[in-house]
Order: structure tokens, then C-alpha cells, then sequence
């Protein structure tokens, strides 16, 4: 996955100032960076929410800014869009199910959609044990605990078999406890998949990135090992200086 010299404005304001960056296959990166620094404009970009003012996103070395999020989604790039695409009087499994479906192409198309449902079934299954929610089958999602309804969320994502995973604050909301063991879900889930979260926690970002961005005034200004980040000069100024800024406008 690979953004190059990508911009957005939003009337005047340019938000994403040239934004580069090269994920190799197979990596998992964390976007770190202060409030508003654009990490979720980012998201919205390579997803296809948004179209680019200018600059280019690449998936497997094809051109996809500009196209829409299915089409994304159908090229091998999964966003989490969070528990609001859930369906809560669905079952944890008929969740799943739907996942998949949709993943396939599946709409109103009955017939096609009869001749594949044991796959769509097999699938829903596997995916159920690998978010460990296999004992919660027949639940409806609404009744889920919360940490339980951010593993269907990831469920859901990855139903297709996408090869590129972004999720936006996987673990928000949740206590120590849940946070680690999801981040042991999140690794053995995208296992051989390239991985973009957006992070604040920086125990998420630690336990969990091969690799950190940081974007910082819509530029990526580091993007390099976390033990490396952490040592850059470039990164200390940029969230000091946010911190001191933060602080000054707390001041009464
Ligand atoms: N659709 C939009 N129209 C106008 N301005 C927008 C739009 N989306 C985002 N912005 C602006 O772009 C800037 C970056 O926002 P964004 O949400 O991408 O930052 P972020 O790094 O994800 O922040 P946070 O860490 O607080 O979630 C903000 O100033 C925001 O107000």
C-alpha cells in the first residue's frame, strides 16, 4: 500500500500536505500523530471516502484513489467502519454471514446467492472461531459486551479476505485487560496481512506496530520501527510542541 505525494483541501484548507508512505506486505503499521493532524482524513482517503485533491494511493501497484469504497474493498483493502455496521438483532454468526456475502458481491442476486451459501456458511464459521466468539454463535449482537462487538467488527473486516486491513482506534473504549487481549486477537487475525491502525495508545502502538507513521500536519514525518520513532528528534519536537500548544490553549 502506497501513498504518493497525496494532498486534500476541504475549501481553502489544505489538510493532507503531501503525504508519502510505502507499506510493504505483510507489515503492520500504527498512524500515530496529534489531534487533527489528519490520520483519520488519511483513512478516509485510501478507503475511498474521500477522493484526493491531488497525489496518488496505491493497493498491489494499482491506482485506486478516485475509485469508490466497494470497488476498494472488492480490490483487497478492508476498512472496520466500527459497531455502528453491525446489525444488532442479528446473531453474532448471521453478522459474520452477511460479511462474507456482502464481501462476495451479494445483494438482491437470490439464485447465485443460493448456490454459495455453504461457503458463506463454512466462512462465517471459521471466522467465529478465529474471533473467538464461537461460544456466543446464536447471541444477537446487541447483546454482546462491547469488547465483544469491536471482535465482530474486526470479524466482519476481515470476512472477505482482504490483504490490507485498516482499523481506526481498535481498541477504544476498552479496560488494560481487554485492550491486551485484543491485541493478541488483532495479531493472530491479520497474521501474513498488512495491518494500518489509527492509534492513540501507545501501549497499542508498542504491542502491536511492526512500524510507526506519524503524521503531523498532514505529512508523514517519520516512518521507521517504533524504537527508532521514539528516538526521533523530528517526532519529540513536533508532539512536544503539540503538547505545549495543547497546554496553552487548556490555560484560561
Ligand atoms: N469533511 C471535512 N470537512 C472539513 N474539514 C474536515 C473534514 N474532515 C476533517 N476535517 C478537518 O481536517 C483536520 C484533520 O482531521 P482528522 O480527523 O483527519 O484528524 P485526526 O488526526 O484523525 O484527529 P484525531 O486524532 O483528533 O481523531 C481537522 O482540522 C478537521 O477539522
Amino acid at each position: 500500500m502506497e501513498l504518493r505525494d497525496l494532498r486534500k483541501s476541504f475549501g481553502k484548507t489544505e489538510i493532507i500536505r503531501g503525504a508519502s508512505l510505502a507499506v510493504n506486505a505483510g507489515e503492520r503499521v500504527a498512524v500515530i500523530g496529534p489531534n487533527g493532524a489528519g490520520k483519520s482524513t488519511l483513512f478516509n482517503l485510501i478507503s475511498g471516502r474521500f477522493a484526493p485533491t491531488s497525489g496518488e494511493v496505491l493497493l498491489n501497484g494499482q491506482r485506486i484513489d478516485g475509485k469508490r469504497p466497494f470497488e476498494i474493498n472488492r480490490l483487497g483493502l478492508s476498512r472496520s467502519f466500527q459497531i455502528t455496521n453491525i446489525f444488532p438483532k442479528l446473531s453474532v454468526f448471521e453478522n459474520l454471514r452477511c460479511g462474507v456475502l456482502w464481501s462476495l458481491g451479494y445483494r438482491y442476486t437470490f439464485l447465485k446467492f443460493l448456490a454459495d451459501l455453504d461457503d458463506a456458511n463454512e466462512r462465517a464459521e471459521q471466522l467465529l472461531e478465529m474471533i473467538k466468539l464461537d461460544k456466543k454463535r446464536d447471541v444477537l449482537a446487541m447483546n454482546l459486551t462491547y469488547a465483544e462487538q469491536r471482535a465482530l467488527e474486526i470479524g466482519i473486516t476481515i470476512a472477505g479476505g482482504a490483504g490490507v486491513i485498516l482499523l481506526d482506534e481498535p481498541t477504544a473504549g476498552m479496560s488494560k485487560s481487554e485492550t491486551r487481549r485484543f491485541i493478541e486477537l488483532i495479531k493472530e487475525v491479520t497474521v501474513g496481512k498488512t495491518l494500518l491502525t489509527v492509534e492513540h495508545d501507545m501501549g497499542v502502538v508498542f504491542g502491536l506496530a511492526d512500524k510507526i507513521a506519524v503524521v503531523v500536519y498532514g505529512e508523514v514525518i517519520a516512518f521507521d520501527r517504533p524504537e527508532a520513532v521514539r528516538s526521533n528528534q523530528r517526532v519529540q519536537e513536533a508532539y512536544l510542541g503539540s503538547h505545549v500548544a495543547d497546554a496553552q490553549v487548556a490555560r484560561p
